[in-house]
């Protein structure tokens, strides 16, 4: 049987999604961005007066990634000193209101995603197919409430035995990354305990939710540069692709 680098005594694998399993992070970073800038420009530059725009990796990484999608909002403006009211949920996009903004990136991100579809890591689809098969169970926890048509879009919808997705979370009144809610609740349904699990994850929130749930091993997954801010944050090996965890004893 392949290595799959993970310490004796786990039963399951939670992989978040964007960034792990798909390269969809950069669809969120450059939505993000798109909706971000329109909203300083049009605001004459926020309060500063000069307009500065949202930078795709250094914000996105430390504000919005990984975050549920009004987190994300809330997170970044409180960076430029900007507060605006929570609005609806179902504000629309032309609202200045934190949903209104959050419905605004949402449709960029559902054109991009069913204009351009989306491909998953392959070294990720080989590693999730190699856990399989040495018997673990899998499952996708993610903040966006797009997870279950990303997954589609893949193809890999088949290769995960449960879904905890930004949906879920309102569903069950679950707490959002940083918070380890999500993962627990994924934990919970495939019937392990968080000590016998593993998480995969990009984004420092999802280290530090792994660290606060006390789970049996975290994987940063460095796709930016940031392998030492993964570790900070509670990593107990970061790898540049899924892929490399093959062949590997941990
Ligand atoms: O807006 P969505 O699709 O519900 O996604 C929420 C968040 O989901 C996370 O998985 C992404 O890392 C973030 O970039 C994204 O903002």
């Amino acid at each position: 049987m392949t290595e799959i680098g993970l310490p004796s005594g786990v039963r399951a694998c939670l992989f978040d999604l964007d960034g792990v399993l798909t390269p969809t992070a950069l669809i969120h970073a450059a939505a993000w961005k798109e909706m971000f800038d329109e909203f300083l420009r049009q605001r004459g530059g926020g309060d500063s007066g000069e307009f500065r725009p949202f930078d795709a990796t250094a914000d996105y990484d430390a504000y919005v990634d990984g975050r549920p999608r009004a987190d994300g909002v809330r997170s970044f403006l409180a960076s430029r000193d900007i507060e605006l009211p929570e609005g609806e949920e179902d504000d629309p996009p032309d609202r200045e209101t934190v949903h209104g903004l959050g419905n605004r990136k949402n449709i960029l991100v559902v054109r991009k995603i069913r204009d351009e579809g989306v491909k998953p890591y392959p070294g990720s689809v080989r590693y999730v197919e190699a856990v399989r098969a040495a018997g673990m169970r899998t499952a996708v926890v993610s903040s966006s409430a797009n997870c279950k048509d990303v997954l589609v879009s893949a193809g890999i919808e088949h290769l995960m035995d449960v879904r905890v997705d930004g949906v879920t979370a309102v569903e069950k009144g679950l707490r959002g990354k940083p918070k380890p809610d999500t993962f627990l609740e994924a934990a919970r349904q495939l019937g392990v305990e968080a000590g016998q699990a593993v998480v995969f994850e990009d984004a420092l929130v999802g280290m530090d939710a792994g660290r606060e749930g006390k789970f049996g091993y975290v994987v940063g997954v460095d796709r930016v540069g940031q392998a030492e801010e993964l570790r900070k944050h509670g990593a107990d090996t970061v790898v540049t692709d899924l892929g490399e965890l093959l062949g590997r004893t941990a």
